[in-house]
């Protein structure tokens, strides 16, 4: 065995120091265990441990059932191993194999807000370690089993799942086999096959060989069309060398003896074996356009370099994530446990496996969103021979997969606690992940409800058509894209992503609409140094004064752009057509979305490089306004670099007077100031300053200038894993956003959601 298999010369890939580094570096491993209660007070310590602790004990006492209430339990799941086969690198004991036990956990809390332990036992007896496990119930609401060697994992796994109450998963076999199965559709269908006359052989006969045999027969492969090897060759009818009951079940009836006999004419190849198992001579007599998974970890039977060699025609996937085409269980345990822990599943059963994989392969032919083709290293990802499963960085992942499965349970009846809303139940699920689209998760559910007209500005930008799309598919409305027709239809065809039926395309040029639109802008500028030739020509020639327009003149509901232009230029091009509201302050609110502090809000981040008292305090007002839109208490911290007068400096005057002004107007929401950052965001460090009128951490900072602001909103993002919305346009009086130059299509998505969603309250409070 090499001492890392890690050599090839690509640029994502990682050498032995830096991967051995990583794992010593600071605390060592990949865990640690945080608290969800507060524990800083003798009242917390009451309440969290004796004498209050002894009331849940109580109540599980009672019934058992609320143990799911009061405890960890029903988010957590065990990661089991003996470590007798330690991916694909053999039987390394117990000990060698946590770091990879730690992964796991680390994958499951990543991917699906699982909280996991992991437990190493050292035991290669399949009794001892079931009766290691099967006491563990208790603690646990899933126990994942992984990297245990066949034949002893069937048995274990067996008998786990009928000794405990709970999901008893190996991954090494299920969630494998959900991912290959899924990567395998996907593949069939891009080489045109079909499942009935597939032929396959699989290399290795263990525990991921097995399950994967066992899933791709349930899915309607032939079983006379699947042969398996081992280190013996094929495991064939009457073979007695070597054999179990489990390879027996899928001995094949064939002459073939050697993994090349069998090799010869297959459609697919599944390595679940070791390092070089295949040659390229073996590839070679194979099918046209094979389809070929080598899925041993960390290095695949064959690598992708090699086998395109010897098979360009080849459709290839690994276990690794360095390569295009991951096929590896963490697609798979993360969503899958997410949803069997959700409804409470007494087991995970095929029902359910077959649904993740059925989402899993959906998903993969799906447009992917920028930030996922982003995360594969520069690569354009879309369904085709490179792209043909999910990537695991896929924020759609835990809403497809884990309802599927929740779904699934509940209609194989083996849900203790079934879900109403399943679509609920999704929306919720992706803001677990990401508080941001918890935030968004308002604005989107009452725009789904009141879908709206949304104008495009920058229609013939990739990036806004994508965008677009998302945004009539999500249910938000009708977008209507500025920009001549067959240049959009062009560009959509030329990303493969065809415009659906009756999507909108407004040409500036040869609107019905261009005259109109030209004499109601003369009308309103003939005193503002413009004649009506100027007007005509903005009408025509510049999107944002169009789209602009349609707005003003109730063609659209609200208007998106600013991909292509500066934040001040776009705002000028708009505000030619659209006034600032009389009585408030025009501002920009980024929606800062932080998992540990939850959502804040931060402005002006967009237009006043130094706003005066009268500002500020308008400012916190607005701002207010629209936390408590998003069903946030206010809680308003106007910032500065010192709290209460100290240190002293310049700046606090403005924002001083800006809290007496508040004081003046009696708003209906706390503020407070001025303060430093972590005196707002902190309520422990105000303990000095008990006449602070703030309750909690505050949720809306007023920042004292345009630069701090800038400094803060686009730090942050960078330093911690807060995502960040804005700058929301405030003041106008038509919905307009105005996007970052560059924005991908998320964000551009996410901003004609929220102008849709200040239409619909446009129009409620008209
Ligand atoms: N990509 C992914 O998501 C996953 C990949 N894997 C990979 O699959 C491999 C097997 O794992 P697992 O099933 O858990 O392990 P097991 O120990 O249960 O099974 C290993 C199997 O591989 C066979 N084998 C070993 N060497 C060869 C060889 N040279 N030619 C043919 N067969 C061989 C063994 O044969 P015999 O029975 O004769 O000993 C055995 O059947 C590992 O490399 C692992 O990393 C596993 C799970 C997930
Ligand atoms: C991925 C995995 O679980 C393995 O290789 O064992
Ligand atoms: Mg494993």
């Amino acid at each position: 065995m090499d001492s890392l298999p890690i050599k090839d010369a690509r640029p994502a890939r990682i050498t032995r120091e830096e991967a051995l580094a990583m794992h010593a570096e600071g605390r060592p491993g990949k865990l640690e265990i945080r608290l969800t209660k507060p524990l800083t007070t003798a009242r917390d310590l009451s309440l969290a441990y004796s004498p209050g602790v002894a009331e849940p004990c109580l109540e599980i006492h009672r019934d058992p059932a609320t143990a799911y209430d009061y405890t960890t339990k029903g988010n957590s799941v065990a990661v089991i191993s003996n470590g007798t086969a330690v991916l694909g690198l053999g039987n390394l004991g117990a000990l060698a194999s946590k770091p990879v036990m730690e992964g796991k956990a680390a994958l499951f809390k990543r991917f699906a807000d699982v909280d996991s332990v992991d437990l190493c036992i050292s035991t290669e007896d399949a009794d001892e370690f079931v009766n290691c496990v099967r006491y563990l119930g208790p603690s646990f609401g899933g126990i994942n089993l992984e990297d245990i060697k066949a034949p002893e994992c069937f048995v274990i796994e067996q008998r786990l799942r009928e000794l405990m109450d709970i999901p008893v998963f190996h991954d090494d076999q299920h969630g494998t086999a959900i991912v290959a199965a899924a990567g395998m559709i996907n593949a069939c269908h891009l080489t045109g096959r079909d499942l009935k006359t597939t032929r396959i052989v699989i290399n290795g006969a263990g525990a991921a060989a097995i399950a994967c045999a066992e899933l791709i027969k349930a899915m309607g492969i032939r079983p006379d069309n699947v042969i398996l090897c081992d280190t013996k060759g094929v495991v064939y009818r009457g073979r007695t060398a070597g054999m179990n009951q489990w390879k027996s079940a899928h001995a094949a009836s064939t002459e073939c003896r050697t993994l090349s006999e069998a090799l010869e004419g297959a459609d697919i190849f599944f390595g679940l074996s070791v390092k070089g198992a295949v040659t390229p001579d073996m590839l070679k007599l194979m099918a046209d356009r094979p389809i070929l998974f080598a899925m041993a970890n960390p290095d695949p039977e064959i690598t992708p370099d090699e086998a395109k060699a010897a098979r360009p025609d080849c459709i290839i996937a690994t276990g690794r994530s360095d390569y295009p085409n991951q096929v590896n269980n963490v697609l798979g345990f993360p969503f899958i446990f997410r949803g069997a822990l959700d409804v409470r599943a007494s087991t995970i059963n095929d029902a359910m496996k077959i649904a993740a994989a059925e989402a899993l392969a959906t998903l993969a032919r799906e447009d992917v969103p920028e930030e996922v083709s982003g995360a594969g290293a520069g690569r354009s990802l879309r369904f085709g021979p490179e792209y043909i499963i999910p990537n695991a960085f896929d924020p759609r992942l835990i809403s497809r997969v884990s309802p599927a499965v929740a779904k699934a349970a509940m209609e194989s009846g083996v849900a203790r606690r079934p879900i109403a809303d399943l679509a609920k139940y999704a929306r919720g699920l992706s803001a677990r992940l990401d508080a941001g689209v918890g935030a968004l998760e308002k604005i989107t559910e009452v725009v789904r409800e009141s879908p709206q007209r949304v104008v495009f500005a920058e229609g013939e930008e990739e990036t806004v058509i994508r965008a677009a799309i998302a945004f009539r598919n999500a249910g938000y409305g009708n977008p209507v894209l500025v920009g001549r027709e067959d240049r959009i239809h062009a560009i959509a065809a030329a990303l493969g992503i065809p415009l659906p039926e009756g999507m909108e395309i407004a040409n500036a040029r040869l609107s019905a609409k261009n005259r109109v639109y030209a004499d109601w802008l003369y009308a309103r500028q003939q005193r503002h140094g413009m004649l009506l030739r100027d007007c005509q020509r903005l009408v025509n020639q510049d999107r944002n004064v169009f789209a602009a327009c349609m707005v003003a003149n109730g063609d659209a509901d609200a208007l998106v752009t600013g991909l292509t232009r500066s934040y001040a230029s776009a705002l000028e091009n708009v505000t030619t057509a659209i006034d600032p509201r009389p009585d408030s302050v025009m501002f920009g609110v980024t929606m800062m979305l932080a998992r540990r502090s939850g959502t804040v809000l931060v402005a002006d981040t967009a237009i006043h490089e130094r706003p005066d008292a009268t500002t500020l305090a308008e400012i916190a007002v607005q701002t207010a306004g629209l936390a408590r839109r998003l069903g946030l208490a206010p809680r308003v911290a106007f910032l500065s670099f010192s709290t209460f007068g100290d240190p002293k400096g310049s700046i606090p005057g403005p924002i001083r007077d800006a809290v007496r002004l508040l004081d003046g107007r009696e708003v209906d929401f706390e503020y407070d100031g001025e303060m430093a950052a972590d005196v707002a965001l902190d309520p422990a460090l105000r303990s000095i300053y008990p006449f602070c009128r703030l309750t909690g951490p505050a949720n809306v900072l007023v920042m004292p200038g345009l630069h701090a602001a800038h400094i803060l909103t686009k730090a942050v993002p960078r330093l911690t894993s807060a995502t960040t919305i804005g700058p929301v346009l405030m003041g106008l009086t038509r919905p307009v956003q105005i996007v970052p130059m560059g924005a991908g299509v998320n964000q551009i998505l996410d901003m004609a959601c929220y102008a849709a969603y200040a239409a619909v309250v446009h129009q409620a409070a008209e």
